[in-house]
């Protein structure tokens, strides 16, 4: 099962508590976890302006996990501390749509090209293996555990005050020409503060970054197609 198979099951289930977030906490800051993410935030969204309630600032598509694999594959292959590893990783959270951005991850590391690609596809496929790994009794939950509690404590860091707490999310973006998109993000008093943009990306990441696109705008339509019709 992928992530797009989800959309059958999930897409109503999300439908149907977002109606109930726009009633009854129409300001929460909505984290959303269930597949297929590409698609449920702009449903949500859509949920949302329907019901007169919709704020992009409060709206996030929780991909911490893609940047906690990439960081984990990262540490693995150049040999150094984990908890000092960061590496920004946007588009989505499906497949090619998931772009770890390694040419920005510090500390630096001497990579080839080969071990970058072996780990991109890595931290693209890492949800499927323990999907697969699981024969249909479920998909990553310790390791979801932990990566939405980093976000949802960033969220509150950022509620609280703390100055430049930043994460990735998939959010409402003008990153690129598609309206939602996996970035690095200042949270804030308000939620999303800022959008921030990609940085210097190599030739592999442009290539990815043409590449994931189609599929992740096709499923961003087949989102708001569910919650428009
Ligand atoms: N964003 C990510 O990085 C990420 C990572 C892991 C899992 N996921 C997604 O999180 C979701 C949950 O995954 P899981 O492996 O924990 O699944 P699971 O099947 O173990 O748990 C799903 C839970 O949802 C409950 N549920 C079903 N219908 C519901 C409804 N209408 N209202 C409220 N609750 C309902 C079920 O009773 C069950 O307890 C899936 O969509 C999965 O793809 C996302
Ligand atoms: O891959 C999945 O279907 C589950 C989840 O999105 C994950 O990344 O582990």
């Amino acid at each position: 099962m992928t992530r797009d198979d989800l959309f059958n099951i999930n897409a109503g289930i999300v439908k149907g508590l977002c109606e109930a977030i726009a009633k009854h906490c129409p300001k929460a800051l909505v984290n959303m976890i269930s597949n297929p993410v590409n698609s449920t935030v702009p449903i949500a969204a859509e949920i949302f302006k329907k019901a007169g309630t919709y704020d992009p600032k409060r709206l996030f598509g929780v991909t911490t996990l893609d940047v906690v694999r990439a960081k984990t594959f990262y540490a693995g292959k150049a040999m150094v501390p984990v908890a000092e590893v960061n590496v920004p990783v946007v588009g989505g959270h499906a497949g090619i749509t998931i772009l770890p951005l390694f040419s920005q991850a510090t500390p630096k590391a001497n990579l080839s090209d080969e071990e970058l690609t072996a780990l991109t596809k890595r931290t693209q496929d890492g949800g499927t293996e323990v999907v697969e790994a699981k024969a249909g009794k479920g998909s990553a939950t310790l390791s979801m555990a932990y990566a939405g509690a980093i976000f949802a404590d960033a969220c509150l860091k950022g509620l609280n005050g703390v100055p430049d707490v930043i994460e990735c999310s998939f959010v409402q973006s003008t990153v690129t020409e598609l309206p939602f998109f996996a970035s690095k993000v200042r949270l804030g008093k308000n939620g999303v503060e800022e959008v921030l943009g990609l940085g210097p990306l190599s030739d592999y990441e442009k290539e990815g970054l043409e590449k994931l696109k189609p599929e992740l705008l096709s499923s961003i339509e087949k989102g708001i197609k569910f919650a428009t019709q």
